[in-house]
């Protein structure tokens, strides 16, 4: 090698032990850490590569030599009986195999060896000291010889046994047994955890494994305790008695003592079973209820395994074979929002590329403006990135410690990105609209509401030769339909005459459709079929309709403010105008006979509903109003007042709760039954 490019690799090797101490001390000593685990684990695979190749460089303070942090000060320290060591890692299978062979050609016994597989939780190492069967004092890993004394925190956590063995029946233990677990926090109540923060405006973690070992830290135990944190055990750090001498029988062992252990581990008798289970725990890791970053291989004799001994801080019997990565660091280099088919507006959040778990990962979603203010997402910010199975990647939040200062806020943009027409938000919803009947972004499925059977119905004009109308430029809104000639259909893929002048019978046909198709058929927010029918009953055509003000629309059964502002706003905007003009020029421009509305009692008077699931004519909004107008109250949980539970597609909770309090359930059409049939009666 020449002296220059070994005087760089010199200086890399010097700037990679800088920088792999920083992040060191940043996770293990402030739990904060500025990078994903995955771009940590790789800056320490080039540290191992240039050290395997430079043996002489390495001295005690290179990182791969130590384990975990220094302990705080602010703790009392706890030497542990024997050193707390990490764990090599493998990537591949072709790893896990040649640390098969580096043992076997070390020791020929392991040719013999079975192991056990364990998932490999991505938590903090607690260790566990009991004396006399009594729990009398807890450590972390803290550098590995000397750990932080969080006993009083310990205590705390409700999975850890402070009297061994929990049941009478069980051995009894030795007289001083040393237990070393993990302490986590499971992804349902992390996500628990932050749902409650944000409720209450607050910032929410961004991942369990940092808020389990920050509430570990806590100089308050009654801190620790407000946290959902639990355990699994997996080893006997220390025993003044005998104890099992397999990893198989000890994780049996400290089941029967009473210490939580994992469901999931396996025996395996032989590599090839090893190697099989790593396969098996790529799709296996989603089904565990905890964040695993690997499943950790133990070679299943423990003397054996010790035998072995250590290299730097990972000793030579265990391996853990990481998984691919999920989440990932990047920089969010901006926000782009896009139009949906459905006129919702999308954050996108634009990302200096990365790789995640093999594939490269430019954007990821945002969800709504909602979370990005929630999360404090920020412009120019240093993100965490997470990419998992199928699902879509997302941002999981900003990594606040990273900041600059040059980060910008972003705003919600105030016009459509498709359109520019000003965009529309409604009350009790996240997303924000366009509600531009002519938006080119929603054109296509405007079009598909129009003409579907419960709108115009216009049969034949199936979704394909939507998509060919709008792409050939043949159509920029719905009311456009009614001009298209012969020649206009000819010029599409697949058509001649016949198949032409069907469609134009058909468009025709769909002229003297009632008014209340109509209304249904222009799609605006909160009307849907039950609505424009109640409108059509109300104004003779669409001149009336137009001209209703909000207060006079609330008036109407059904409608509440929401519902009367979004129809007042979708009449008063000059390119929904427009349409209507040329529905009017086409002689689309159904009247009808108006009828004198009798004053009523109003039927669901004195009832109380709760709403559960997806329902098939409402949203949640009308149903609300729906029931509102008609007298009844709507509530959002099941109690012993509660008169009707509706029922949905996918009902929550509340359905078995309404079962358990004996409330009736009704379907929304039942509810509708309900409404007119004492309205017809009361007539
Ligand atoms: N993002 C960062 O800036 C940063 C900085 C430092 C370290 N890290 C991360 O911290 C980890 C390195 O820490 P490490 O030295 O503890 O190594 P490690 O996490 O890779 O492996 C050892 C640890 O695995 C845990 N473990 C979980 N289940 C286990 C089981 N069933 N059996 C045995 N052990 C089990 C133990 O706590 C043990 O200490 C890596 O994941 C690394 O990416 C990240
Ligand atoms: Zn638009």
């Amino acid at each position: 090698m020449e002296t220059t490019s070994l005087e760089a690799l010199r200086d890399e090797y010097e700037r990679l032990k800088r920088e792999i101490n920083y992040h060191n001390y940043r996770y293990h000593v402030l739990d904060s850490p500025l990078i994903s685990d995955y771009e940590f684990d790789r800056l320490m695979a080039r540290l191992r590569e240039i050290e395997a190749a430079h043996p002489d460089w390495v001295t005690p303070d290179s990182p791969s030599q130590r384990s975990g942090g220094p302990p705080l000060e602010r703790f009392n320290k706890v030497r542990h009986p024997r050193p707390i060591l990490s764990l090599a890692n493998a990537f591949t299978l072709d790893d896990v195999r040649a640390w098969y062979e580096r043992l076997v050609r070390l020791d020929e016994r392991v040719r013999q060896a079975d192991f056990v597989v364990e998932p490999k939780i991505d938590g903090l190492t607690v260790v566990l000291h009991y004396h006399n069967g009594q729990f009398v004092l807890g450590a972390t890993r803290g550098d590995g010889e000397v750990g932080e004394d969080i006993t009083a925190n310990l205590r705390t956590v409700r999975a850890l046994p402070l009297r061994i063995p929990v049941q009478e029946s069980a051995p009894k233990p030795p007289e001083r047994l040393v237990v070393r677990g993990e302490a986590f926090i499971t992804i349902k109540d992390f996500e628990e955890l932050n749902r409650r923060l944000i409720e209450a405006g607050e910032k929410p973690y961004l991942n369990p494994r940092n808020t389990a070992a920050g509430s570990l830290r806590q100089l308050d135990p009654s801190l620790t305790a407000s946290r959902p944190l639990t355990l699994l055990t997996y080893a006997i750090v220390d025993a003044s008695d005998s104890v099992p001498t397999t990893q198989w029988e000890t994780l049996q062992y400290l089941k029967e003592l009473g210490f939580p252990v994992t469901k999931d581990a396996e025996y395996c008798a032989d590599l090839e079973a090893v190697l099989d289970a790593c396969a098996r725990w790529l799709d296996k890791r989603d089904t565990l209820p905890f964040e695993a970053d690997g499943i950790v291989i133990k070679i299943n004799d423990l003397r054996l395994q010790d035998s072995l001994g250590v290299v730097g801080k990972d000793p030579r019997g265990m391996l853990a074979f990481k998984f691919p990565a999920r989440e990932v660091s990047t920089i969010l280099r901006d926000i782009e929002v896009s139009v949906g088919r459905t006129g919702v507006l999308t954050p996108t959040a634009v990302l200096e590329p990365v790789e995640i778990g093999g594939v490269i990962v430019k954007q990821a979603t945002l969800h709504n403006f909602d979370y990005i203010a929630e999360k404090d997402i920020r412009i120019g910010d240093r993100v965490l990135v997470k990419r998992a199975g199928d699902v879509i990647p997302y941002v999981v939040g900003p990594i606040v410690e990273a900041r600059t200062g040059q980060e910008r806020i972003f705003e919600p943009p105030q016009t459509c990105p498709a359109c520019g027409q000003p965009v529309q938000h409604y009350e009790g919803e996240v997303a924000w609209y366009c509600v531009n009947a002519a938006c080119p972004a929603q054109i296509i499925r405007n079009v598909e509401h129009f003409v579907s059977r419960s709108a115009m119905d216009i049969t034949g004009l199936g979704i394909k030769i939507v998509e060919q109308l709008v792409k050939k430029g043949l159509v920029h809104d719905v009311a456009d339909l009614y001009y298209l000639t012969k020649a206009d259909l000819l010029t599409l893929e697949g058509f001649a005459d016949k198949k032409a002048d069907n469609i134009l019978r058909a468009i025709e046909a769909s002229k003297s459709r009632p008014l209340a198709r109509l209304i249904n058929a222009l799609g605006i927010h909160g009307v849907g079929e039950v609505m424009a029918a109640t409108l059509a009953g109300i104004y003779p055509d669409l001149d009336a309709l137009s001209q209703a003000t909000e207060e006079e629309l609330q008036q109407i059964e059904g409608i509440g403010p929401n519902i009367a502002q979004s129809i007042v706003d979708w009449f008063s905007r000059p390119t929904n105008r427009k349409v209507l003009e040329k529905l009017k020029a086409a002689g689309v421009w159904p009247v009808e006979k108006k009828q004198v509305a009798p004053e009523v009692p109003l039927p669901l008077a004195g009832l109380t509903f709760v709403v559960t699931g997806t329902l098939k004519r409402f949203s949640r909004e009308e149903v609300k109003e729906y029931i509102q107008s008609h007298g009844g109250k709507v509530s959002e949980s099941v109690s012993r007042n509660t008169s009707y539970l509706i029922v949905g597609e996918n009902p929550g909770s509340k359905l078995e709760r309404a079962r358990a309090l004996g409330v009736p359930i009704l379907t929304e059409e039942e509810l509708i039954a309900m409404v007119e049939h004492s309205s017809a009666r009361s007539q």
